[in-house]
């Protein structure tokens, strides 16, 4: 259930996990590159995932045809536009995208930092023509190395003012939080909030690890901090955010089915968890199906729902007076 009275945020939403069938076959067309398929019915199956994929590294490859097609930068603004278009329709007032630029870049060649650019750009033209609010989070693919991720920060760097804060994403087995202290710093050095995947496909001690090295306000996942007593507690004590994606850990394999969900037990042991998408074209979900039917089938009543929706305001990358006049603003409506 989704309360009207309060904004309905999506705080954990990948831009380039989000790009429309239809999108990837017209920039197929025209930039005249091999497909999977000629028609979305065909091309459904290479592009989202139809059952759950039997683990992370797995359902992440499901992600590649809609970067394969980002053949120009103003690729990569059709894109980012038309993801504000899609939180529009979802009724969504405030949304967090997050996109990582040198994976965007990969397939053609693209210089970083104009992806960067571009990525800012249709942001800005979609907020001007779809009255939604956003900020932007880059990410470093932990899944390409220390030296690509490194690329990625110099070009977010470029444009820091227009980003809010640094994520880490990708293969969490393979690339520990360990490797990216150094890039950890930069980012706080330069001003941005910090949040970063962890837990998804690693134990509780990398989510220990994002929070006392990477500096992490918020936890992409988390979901296997529910193994951890003394870490359940101190999420709870210290206002550490969890950004859960209740159909995200059935597909990728994390969680077997939501009736096991840890979210429920999050929010009961009072840590500030809620609910988000993550890959919605990927996954074939959006917002409101997160709300009106994985909640409930991870258990969670309509008030622990309402207190989800509550912590999205809580822990949103905004000032105390941004988040009064969101607020505001949707209560006028
Ligand atoms: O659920 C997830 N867990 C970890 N990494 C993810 C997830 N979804 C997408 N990405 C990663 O984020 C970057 C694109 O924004 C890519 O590195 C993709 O693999
Ligand atoms: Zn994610």
């Amino acid at each position: 259930m989704i309360d009207t009275t309060l904004p309905l945020t999506d705080l954990h939403r990948h831009l380039d996990g989000n790009i429309r069938a239809q999108t990837i076959l017209d920039l197929g067309r025209q930039y005249n590159l091999p497909l999977p398929a000629a028609s979305i019915e065909e091309l459904i199956p290479h592009v989202q995932v139809v059952e759950s994929a039997p683990d992370l590294v797995s359902f992440l490859s499901k992600l590649d045809w809609g970067v394969k097609v980002l053949a120009t930068l103003d690729a990569c603004r059709r894109v980012a536009r038309e993801n504000i278009e899609d939180a529009a329709r979802n009724g969504l007032h405030y949304v967090e995208l997050r996109f990582s630029p040198g994976y965007m870049a990969m397939t053609h060649n693209l210089p970083v930092a104009g992806v960067v650019e571009a990525v800012i750009e249709g942001v800005r033209e979609g907020c001007r023509d779809f009255g939604v609010e956003a900020r932007l989070i880059g990410i470093m693919s932990r899944t390409f190395g220390e030296a690509a991720c490194q690329a990625e920060l110099e070009a977010l760097l470029a444009h820091r003012d227009q980003i809010t804060a640094l994520d880490l994403a990708g293969d969490e087995l393979g690339f520990p939080g360990s490797l990216f202290l150094s890039h950890f710093n930069r980012a706080r050095d330069a001003g941005w909030h910090i949040t970063v995947h962890a837990g998804e496909a690693a134990g509780p001690e990398s989510i220990w690890q994002a929070i006392r090295e990477l500096g992490a306000e918020r936890i992409g996942h988390g979901v296997k901090a529910i193994e951890d007593p003394a870490l359940m507690d101190f999420l709870a004590e210290q206002g550490i955010g969890i950004e859960s994606c209740l159909t995200s850990n059935i597909q990728t394999s994390t969680v077997p089915s939501l009736d096991k969900h840890p979210l429920i037990k999050f929010l009961d042991h009072g840590v500030l968890a809620t609910i988000n998408t993550d890959d919605p074209a990927v996954q074939g979900i959006d917002i409101v199906h997160e709300y009106t039917v994985a909640a409930p089938r991870a258990g969670l009543s309509a008030a622990q729902m309402r207190t989800a929706q509550e912590n999205g305001l809580k822990i949103a990358f905004l000032n105390e007076a941004e988040k009064q006049a969101l607020l505001a603003k949707v209560r006028a409506a």
